[in-house]
């Protein structure tokens, strides 16, 4: 899919829009004066998606999901870094969300302590929780890479529509997942929370929460931090820039890099993410968690 057919925009709009503007300036080149101001205005809200610092099974290579786990002191690091170069960057949030899994909240709290910007209000939900990985949560990805194949840990990380077996009462966070009190507070009971989920399924979840609860906040005005997981993240980003389901498997998010969404009055991007900060270190960084899915070297 060419670039803009990503944003739901015909190939024939996009010649026709340049034909018209380069006849326009063609009859009255002060156009251009009027015309560059006036690009950059379409850009009306912009809205940062976070996933949080490394986390210390991150750090292990073991599917985290909703075990509930703190920030490496790597992700603290991470996450203190990543609050200085937003500050920087001079981002004013007026309202933070996060799932509610510590690592998300421990890293709001801190880029905001690092913003200085600590009285913004955060709002929790378990719809921005990390994708449930069912009966993979607490494997770990090199392991299961050798035992089943590279080709199928890619499919159960990244591709939109597979989702992995189910957890049960017999898994080992079992319990430590479903007896957890936070979990009373959903707003679905407690038996009807997922046990496994594809993207999609983390996307069907996650939307009305977008549309009902953070679309008002940015309609509103407010600038606003998404502070969240890999996969909740990569679903919102599928909805927003309208990925295929085939183009989102090449979509991988390294932690603590904050992803700059500029999106017009409908939400629809302006123009491609940006990931903020040091390009080549981010490269490498996403390029740590794709290998996470490979087989070690002295193992094979
Ligand atoms: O817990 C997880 O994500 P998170 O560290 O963003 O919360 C998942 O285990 C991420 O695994 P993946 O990168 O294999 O999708």
């Amino acid at each position: 899919m060419s670039y803009f057919g990503r944003f739901g925009i015909k190939p024939g709009f996009v010649w026709s829009s340049i034909n018209r503007i380069w006849w326009l300036v063609s009859l009255n080149p002060k156009t251009l004066l009027w015309l560059l101001p006036n690009i950059s205005l379409m850009s009306k809200h912009k809205l940062i998606l976070l996933r949080h610092g490394e986390g210390a099974w991150n750090k292990e290579n073991r599917f985290c999901s909703w075990v509930d786990q703190k920030l490496s002191e790597n992700g603290v690091l991470e996450a203190q870094e990543c609050g200085r170069m937003l500050k920087q960057h001079g981002y004013e949030f007026g309202r933070v969300f996060t799932s509610i899994l510590s690592r998300s909240i421990q890293t709001a709290w801190l880029v905001l302590e690092a913003m200085g910007q600590e009285w913004v209000p955060i709002t929790k939900s378990w719809r921005l929780n990390e994708r449930h990985y069912g009966a993979l949560i607490g494997l770990n990805r090199a392991e299961m890479a050798l035992n089943h194949g590279e080709k199928q840990v890619k499919l159960w990380r990244r591709s939109y529509d597979i989702t992995p077996p189910p957890i049960n009462e017999s898994h080992p966070y079992f319990a430590e997942i479903y007896n957890d009190r936070r979990y009373n507070t959903c707003d679905v009971p407690k038996d009807e929370l997922p046990k496994t989920e594809s993207l999609k399924e983390v996307l069907d979840r996650l939307l009305p929460y977008w549309n009902d609860v953070i679309i008002p906040e940015i309609k509103c005005g407010q600038t606003v931090l998404i502070s969240a997981h890999g996969n909740s993240c990569r679903a919102l980003l599928k909805h927003l820039e309208g990925i295929s389901d085939t183009d989102i498997v090449k979509v991988t998010l390294p932690t603590g890099v904050p992803v700059l969404l500029e999106l017009d009055e409908n939400l629809r991007p302006v123009k491609p993410r940006e990931l903020l900060g040091d390009q080549a270190k981010i490269q490498a960084a996403i390029k740590k968690v794709e290998d996470q899915g490979k087989v070690v070297e002295g193992n094979k």
